[in-house]
């Protein structure tokens, strides 16, 4: 197995998730582990994770430099790589030019981690500090334009460096780096199967519910999808889903969810007409982290209520399940990692909950819940939904939230989405939608004088939600959609395009 050393990294979850792919098991653990505990574990590899910290400040996070003398390889990855770098007396610095993003790079040596990798590929970079000085005995392998030391490895220890993310998708050759650490230098063989995934977590839910009764919360999205079948394959009747129309929905999506679910599942569904009191919750407040705390509380009160009500007729309910996936759980913060913005149903989750939580897919990303969704026999149609976050239009109207805000994002956003239908675009961009940046500019419309606020369209291709990039969309679609918003939706004079990736940016604006 392969041991992940975590320095609170956003991708330490998406570095075990490559591992997973090629077949091998591996385990998360806190940089705090002592070499004890390291040893205990048997690993056949170590991979330092990436992490938000400097080496060179006092109290930067290390692990144990036991690790170098175990006699298995070790890979660092950015941060993990710097602090190898530093361990075997390199030199880490802070830049004066920042790598965010695509970077080209120049590989000079195509073995080891670059077997069968051609000279240059694009990697993604997020990282302030750099490996000046490479350590005596480790030979450079990669640089880019602006950083030197892109990638070193020291052979004959078998401990290797990257500056950059082979486990971000963006990064192209990222998969086989990976791939050459676990079957070429560690010499592992493909042994372990996400095939049995799905019937061990049935299994594993059945075990732990036993006869007690769950309600989930259902958004009609992918996740909650394949959390609900999943648990009603367990548990069955005594599973009963709740859906929230918060009034922060996209436009008729509450008609929608509705008829899609009655159509496909064999499940009862609950809807709750929650619009005032989360409104009424969110009036007046501005900041992005309150709002997101309000609505995480909003909802487990509604929940709260609905299991109040349904005492009488289903009996009492003791467990919530919510479609928790891995990036809310990481950007809501963990004891390494920061906190990038509060997930309505992580970071946002009141500290008196009355349920005992059931999140089966809390390890897993996107994609990995979609492969999961089909395993289960859940239609394309909702396995290949794009991702609505829990909040809401409440995040992507910037500020203060107002009916008249409102309407123009979900007006907007109707426009948008149904260009990139009819453009055909649907399914190769993995989220598209309107925000509302609460900013007002000058227009000229009919020869009269405007002050209206301006749309900003966001659409990003992505497998997992934790990097992603901008989409390409062709600019007569852009145009088409400019046009129609602009004539179509009030109070908008002018629409901006967001071309920025992730990282630096996210990909909803709060
Ligand atoms: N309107 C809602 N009503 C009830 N539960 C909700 C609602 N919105 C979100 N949730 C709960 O919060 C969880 C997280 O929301 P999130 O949007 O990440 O997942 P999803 O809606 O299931 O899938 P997707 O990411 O495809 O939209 C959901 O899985 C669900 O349990
Ligand atoms: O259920 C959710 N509750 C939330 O509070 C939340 N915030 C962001 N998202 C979705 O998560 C993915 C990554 O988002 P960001 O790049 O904006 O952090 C994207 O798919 C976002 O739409 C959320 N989903
Ligand atoms: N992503 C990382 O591991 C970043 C490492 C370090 N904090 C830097 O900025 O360079
Ligand atoms: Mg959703």
């Amino acid at each position: 197995m392969i041991l992940i050393v975590d320095f609170g990294a956003q991708y330490s979850q998406l570095i075990a998730r490559r591992v997973r792919e090629a077949k091998v098991y591996c385990e998360i653990i806190p940089y705090t582990y002592s070499i004890e505990q390291i040893k205990e574990k048997n690993p056949k590899g170590i991979i330092l994770s990436g992490g938000p910290a400097s080496v060179y400040v006092e109290n930067a996070p290390k692990v144990s430099s036991e690790i170098f003398n175990l006699g298995i390889p070790v890979l660092g990855i950015c941060y993990g790589g710097q602090f190898i770098a530093q361990e075997f007396g390199g030199k880490v610095k802070r830049a004066d030019s920042r790598e965010y993003g695509r970077v080209k790079l120049e590989i000079n040596l195509n073995d080891g981690l670059f077997k069968d990798i051609e000279q240059d590929s694009l990697c993604w970079m997020s990282h302030t500090d750099y490996i000046e000085k490479a350590p005596e005995n480790f030979e450079i392998t990669a640089k880019s334009e602006t950083c030197p030391v892109c990638a070193m490895k020291n052979e004959e220890k078998k401990v290797y460096a990257l500056q950059f993310h082979p486990e971000v998708e963006h990064t192209e050759k990222g998969r086989e780096v990976i791939n050459n650490f676990l079957y070429n230098v560690c010499d592992l063989k493909e042994d372990w199967d996400m095939g049995d995934y799905c019937q061990e977590s049935i299994d594993k839910i059945k075990a732990q519910v036993g006869d007690k009764k769950a309600l989930c919360a259902m958004s009609g999205g992918v996740d909650s999808s394949v959390a609900a079948v999943m648990v009603h394959k367990a548990i069955g009747s005594n599973l009963i889903c709740v859906f929230v129309d918060h009034g922060l929905l996209r436009k008729d999506e509450g008609d929608e969810v509705e008829r899609v679910f009655k159509d496909k599942f064999n499940m009862n569904l609950i809807r709750v007409n929650a619009r005032e009191r989360f409104l009424g919750k969110l009036a007046g407040v501005t900041d992005p982290e309150t709002k997101r705390k309000i609505i995480g509380n909003e909802f487990i009160r509604v929940f709260e209520e609905e299991k109040q009500r349904l005492k009488e007729e289903f009996g009492h309910i003791d467990y919530l399940v919510q479609g928790t996936i891995y990036p809310d759980v990481i950007e809501s913060g963990t004891a390494t990692a920061q906190v990038i913005k509060s997930h309505h149903n992580v970071g946002g989750l009141p500290d008196d909950v009355d349920f005992e939580l059931l999140e089966p897919l809390r390890q897993l990303f996107k994609d990995e819940v979609r492969q999961v969704g089909r395993e289960l026999g859940i239609p394309e149609e909702v396995v290949e939904r794009q991702p609505f976050p829990g909040p809401g239009l409440a995040i992507r109207v910037l500020g203060e939230i107002t009916e008249e805000k409102l309407k123009i994002v979900r007006d907007a956003d109707f426009i948008f989405r149904d260009e990139i239908k009819k453009a055909g675009l649907q399914n190769k961009i993995w989220q598209y939608f309107a925000c509302l940046p609460n900013i007002k500019s000058v227009g000229v419309m009919g020869d009269v004088r405007t002050y209206s606020h301006t749309v900003a369209l966001r659409a990003v291709t992505s497998s997992d939600g934790m990097t992603s990039d901008w989409a390409r969309i062709p600019y007569d679609v852009l145009e088409k959609v400019s046009n129609r918003i602009v004539n179509e939706v009030d109070n908008v004079n002018r629409i901006v395009y967001d071309v920025t990736s992730k990282p630096p940016s996210t990909i909803e604006w709060e």
